[in-house]
């Protein structure tokens, strides 16, 4: 959803990545300086400071978008780059949510099955395109609004972590059944 802003905020991203570019620095490095950012963040949720982890979170999502904009402004995207951008993005996704369910903000049960729900919705993505679905960017909660949920009520404290991880969860779910009828739609014979 929030993907249909990508183009509004280009200008921001490339005016932070433009340094960065005539700096020589490569989308690889952009890329695994945000999955470490990330992970950061994850290892704040286990020490229960949900407010600092989504401040963290937050720095390292944004530079999950400067990577890909680096890329193209130097033009230097690349097959590899996206694996990695793609990869690291479900490690981190992964990270935070194993942060959250061990610094016990959350109930462990609820968050695994949050947990499968995110993982089901970029996994349907990469399987569909790889079946010839074309982009399959569809559903409410696609990666930007799941961080921006959690985010936001990380934010409001430890009480309420849970509830992001909850809501996530039913939208991921939502957006796994979206997407699921999205592919039959385009991939039926
Ligand atoms: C360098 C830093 C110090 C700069 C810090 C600046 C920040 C403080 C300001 C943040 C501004 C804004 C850029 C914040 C971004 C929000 C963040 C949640 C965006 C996350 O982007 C994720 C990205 C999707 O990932 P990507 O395409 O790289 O990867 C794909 C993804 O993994 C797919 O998974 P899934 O299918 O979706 O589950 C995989 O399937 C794909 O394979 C994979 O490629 O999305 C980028 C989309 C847009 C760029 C995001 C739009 C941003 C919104 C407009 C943000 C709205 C503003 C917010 C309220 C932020 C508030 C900021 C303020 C400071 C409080
Ligand atoms: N290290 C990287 C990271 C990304 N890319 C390219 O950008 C696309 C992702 O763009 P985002 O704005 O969503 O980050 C990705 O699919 C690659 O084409 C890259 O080449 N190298
Ligand atoms: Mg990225
Ligand atoms: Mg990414």
């Amino acid at each position: 959803m929030l993907n249909r802003y990508r183009e509004n905020v280009k200008g921001y991203l490339e005016a932070i990545v433009k340094p960065l570019a005539k700096a020589g620095v490569t989308p690889n490095t952009i890329t695994f300086i945000g999955l470490l950012i990330s992970l950061l963040g994850a290892y704040l949720f286990y020490l229960q400071r949900p407010r600092l982890a989504a401040v963290i979170l937050l720095i390292g999502s944004a530079i999950d978008a400067l990577d890909g904009t680096l890329a193209r402004m130097t033009g230097k995207t690349s097959r590899f780059g996206a694996f990695l951008d793609s990869t690291f993005d479900r490690i981190s996704d992964g990270a935070v949510l194993f942060g959250i369910a061990l610094g016990n903000l959350a109930d462990w049960r609820l968050t695994f099955l949050t947990f499968m729900g995110a993982y089901l919705v970029s996994y349907e993505r990469c399987r569909a395109e790889l079946a010839g679905s074309g982009t399959l960017a569809v559903g409410i909660a696609e990666r930007a609004e799941r961080l921006l949920i959690l985010m936001a009520f990380s934010l409001a404290g430890a009480e309420y972590v849970k509830w992001g991880v909850y809501i996530v969860g039913v939208l991921a779910w939502i957006t796994v059944f979206q997407r699921m009828w999205a592919a039959y739609q385009r991939l039926k014979e």
